[in-house]
């Protein structure tokens, strides 16, 4: 029986030609699947259209459109083990980069024809569903200076030139971090709690690899002590998350917890997956295997043969009149 699958396309995302762009996902996935296409609108977002279609009981779902539309509609799924396919279209394509599928409208359609799928964590923050990462003090500052237009260049999980605006008006705040089994308290300028995150989001990059589906969320703490220390300190978590390494910073740490509570004094606001979702308190819990997403097969890479070197080796081929080998006798 053809497989379905609702697709939520976001007719105004990225900066391709849209309708091109629905005719290639189409033509490459109609052939295998029925298709329920629903377009967003301004009034009518992926969030809405995501939530009807759980709702149906599709038996899957696939988001098209910037990192906006994906954490919107990926949110809808959390919790459910319906299958969500991600074919971006964005300008930055951070939240496919971050959960390591593919950022091409035909290997992404590939992904989706394979059918394999993978669970990774999800999380709820103060009730939210979250995919990627909750933002507290600096990041959160950032996102609400970064406009339209910084969005559009550097996409809504890449702030680190808005970063940097932020920093001139960098102010710390005073931090309660309880984790299962413990309470940390510190001084803080940002604190981000991540299941995953892409390296271009450096305020979550403490640990030297935040694991999507190890049950835990990553939870990085900057503290620096003044501005020019902000400045050093986002710089050495920029390097350190393109080289891979764990920071080495005394004013960067970084803690593994399956749940955390954060308050701070003052209140901070607080980014989820993009978005201003209001102040701290935040209350994060992973909600381990949380999230099925389409995935890429794994090629095997592994030798499957090694000949060269034997005694007296001689291979000979066999002939086949259609190319393909046989089992029979061969002259
Ligand atoms: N039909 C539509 N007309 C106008 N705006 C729309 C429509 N559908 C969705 N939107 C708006 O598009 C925004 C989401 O855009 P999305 O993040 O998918 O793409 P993008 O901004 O091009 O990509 P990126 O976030 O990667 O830069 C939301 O603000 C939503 O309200």
């Amino acid at each position: 029986m053809k497989r379905s699958a609702c697709l939520i396309f976001n007719p105004v995302a990225g900066k391709g030609d849209p309708d091109q762009d629905l005719a290639t996902i189409k033509a490459l996935l109609e052939p295998e699947i029925d298709l329920d296409i629903q377009l967003t609108t301004e009034e009518v977002g992926a969030d809405a259209l995501a939530i009807a279609a759980v709702k149906r009981g599709v038996d899957a779902i696939i988001a098209s459109g910037g990192d906006g539309t994906l954490s919107a509609a990926a949110a809808a799924l959390v919790g459910t083990t319906i299958p969500f396919g991600i074919i971006s279209r964005g300008t930055a394509n951070a939240f496919a980069n971050a959960l390591d599928i593919p950022d091409t409208i035909e290997a992404a359609c590939q992904t989706i024809l394979g059918g394999a799928t993978k669970t990774v964590d999800a999380a709820y923050c103060n009730g939210h569903p979250m995919v990627l990462l909750a933002g507290i003090g600096f990041e959160a500052e950032a996102v609400e200076l970064a406009g339209r237009e910084a969005k559009n260049r550097f996409g809504i999980f890449a702030y680190v030139l808005a970063g940097f605006q932020a920093l001139r008006q960098m102010k710390t705040f005073e931090a309660e971090i309880e984790t299962e089994d413990k309470v940390i308290k510190l001084t803080a300028a940002a604190i981000t709690v991540a299941n995953t995150a892409p390296a271009t989001s450096v305020l979550a990059q403490g640990p030297s690899g935040v694991v999507v589906d190890d049950g835990l969320l990553d939870v990085t703490l900057v503290s620096p002590a003044n501005k020019a220390g902000a400045i050093a300190a986002t710089y050495h978590l920029l390097q350190t998350a393109l080289s891979g390494d764990a920071v080495d910073r005394d004013d960067i740490g970084y803690l593994r917890a399956k749940r955390v509570k954060i308050t701070t004094e003052p209140e901070q606001k607080v980014v989820l997956d993009g978005e201003l979702i209001g102040n701290t308190p935040i209350d994060v819990e992973c909600v381990p295997h949380g999230l099925t997403l389409f995935y890429p097969l794994v090629e095997e890479t592994l030798p499957t043969e090694k000949l060269e070197g034997l005694p007296n080796l001689v291979i000979e081929m066999k002939k086949a009149p259609d190319g393909e080998g046989s089992f029979g006798e061969h002259e």
